[in-house]
């Protein structure tokens, strides 16, 4: 066995719930007959859902989601999988990594799975061609959900779209601990420095900041949270982190991780205000929340090392780690999200496929929920592979739920 499917032999040991869900898939080949185009991070755990999917009859074409997250030989193993076409490569230029996404709309898929939308705007705007034959899709991130619902607002959304982020079994496990695990572990390993005593600065208290405020608090740091909801920043002040502004936190930080999937987050505005050793990343969708080009232009000097570029300003330094893209999986060390977290939004992401290819073509243009079949099949596939059961309610109960009669 090579690298590649060592690699994805070890993720396979940990994704009991897609582990089922294939062996449903061999014998009933839900998929057979569909063509189905994928974006996402190429590494181990997205291996595993191709896998699935070919397995249910699925004839996939993948390529990645970000220029710096395909582990090259988890692609090349996953390219000699009976079904599956691969075109994803590390460090692509953007017009590379546009000509692989070209590839897989080539296939002309009819269900497409996206983690940021780049597939759907694609299809939207230069292959418009290919709206026809497409009868859904499935979206895998925060960000791609909002450029989705945008869309669907100004009534240019031409085929369904299940929002597989927005699910209380993607959001409440992916985005909080897989983004809280996975960036602490990718910023320790790449930087070897201490988390703890620092001041440890996050911006955005969604669900994958308050994952990692959460994670890094355990560590010892002192965390600071910035905000522009009030509603969110004063969830994060009654946690007990310090809520203030970002040029207030910009003298202070020590390490800083922006998860707002907004832009312009870090600027020029605060750079100049840093210590010096501060360590910057992103855990956001899109490299556009820390100011790379202010830095590129402005800084004294820069020196690159693995994963991190020093910018030196005003006679300070201060480092950004993986050119400011998500720094959970575009650092050179970063494994992305746990194993098993991804074994559950996969899990979500092969049944809404299923649902899509069978049902998609009835729903009209828009964004959907995933149904909460879907949802609560996972949990219950999760429970199951982990001895857990839990109670059901009783038929007393279910009325006592539905009534608006009862009282004390
Ligand atoms: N790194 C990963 O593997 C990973 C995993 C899941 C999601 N994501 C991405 O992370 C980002 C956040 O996702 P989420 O689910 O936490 O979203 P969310 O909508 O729950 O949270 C985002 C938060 O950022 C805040 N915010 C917006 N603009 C801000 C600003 N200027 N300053 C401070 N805060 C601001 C919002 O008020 C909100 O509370 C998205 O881009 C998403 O696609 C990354």
């Amino acid at each position: 066995m090579d690298s590649g499917e060592l690699k994805m032999g070890w993720a396979r040991q940990y994704m009991p719930v897609l582990a089922e869900i294939r062996k449903r898939f061999e014998k009933e080949q839900p998929l057979a007959g569909a063509t189905v185009g994928m974006a996402l991070h190429v590494e181990a755990k997205t291996a595993v859902l191709v896998e699935t999917m070919a397995a249910g009859g699925a004839e996939v074409h993948i390529t990645g989601c970000n220029p710096l997250s395909t582990q090259d030989d988890v692609a090349q193993a996953l390219g000699r999988v009976p079904g599956v076409h691969c075109y994803a490569t590390r460090g692509c230029d953007i017009e590379e990594y546009y000509a692989a996404m070209d590839k897989v709309l080539d296939a002309s898929p009819n269900v497409t799975i996206d983690d940021g939308m780049d597939l759907i705007h694609r299809i939207h705007t230069l292959r418009r061609d290919l709206l026809g034959s497409v009868i859904g899709g499935c979206e895998e991130t925060t960000t791609g959900i909002q450029r989705l619902r945008a869309m669907a607002d100004e009534g240019a959304l031409e085929f369904p779209v299940l929002a597989v982020n927005d699910t209380p079994m993607k959001r409440s496990f992916d985005n909080i601990h897989g983004t809280g695990e996975s960036a602490l572990s990718s910023i320790m390993i790449t930087t070897n420095t201490l988390i703890g005593g620092k001041w440890f600065v996050v911006a955005g208290y969604g669900y994958c900041g308050r994952g990692l405020a959460r994670m890094a608090h355990g560590l010892g740091a002192k965390v600071i949270v910035t905000e522009v909801d009030p509603r969110r920043a004063l969830e994060a002040h009654m946690d007990g982190y310090q809520v203030m502004t970002m040029k207030e936190a910009a003298a202070i930080g020590e390490i800083f991780v922006t998860t707002t999937g907004n832009t312009s987050i870090i600027t020029g505005e605060h750079f100049p205000l840093m210590r010096n050793g501060a360590i910057l990343s992103n855990a956001g969708h899109f490299n556009v929340e820390i100011d790379i080009p202010w830095l590129e232009e402005h800084a004294e000097t820069k020196e690159t090392r693995d994963s991190i570029d020093t910018y030196l300003v005003n006679g300070n330094r201060i480092s950004v780690l993986a050119e400011g893209r998500l720094v959970n999986l575009a650092t050179t060390k970063g494994m992305g999200h746990p194993v098993e977290v991804m074994d559950l939004s996969f899990a979500l992401q092969a049944l809404c496929t299923e649902y899509m290819y069978k049902n998609g073509g009835s729903l009209k243009s828009g964004v959907y929920d995933v149904p909460y079949e879907i949802d609560a099949k996972v949990a219950y596939l999760k429970l199951a592979s982990l001895g857990v059961s839990i109670d059901e309610l009783t038929e007393e109960q279910k009325i006592y739920l539905h009534s608006w009669n009862a009282g004390t």
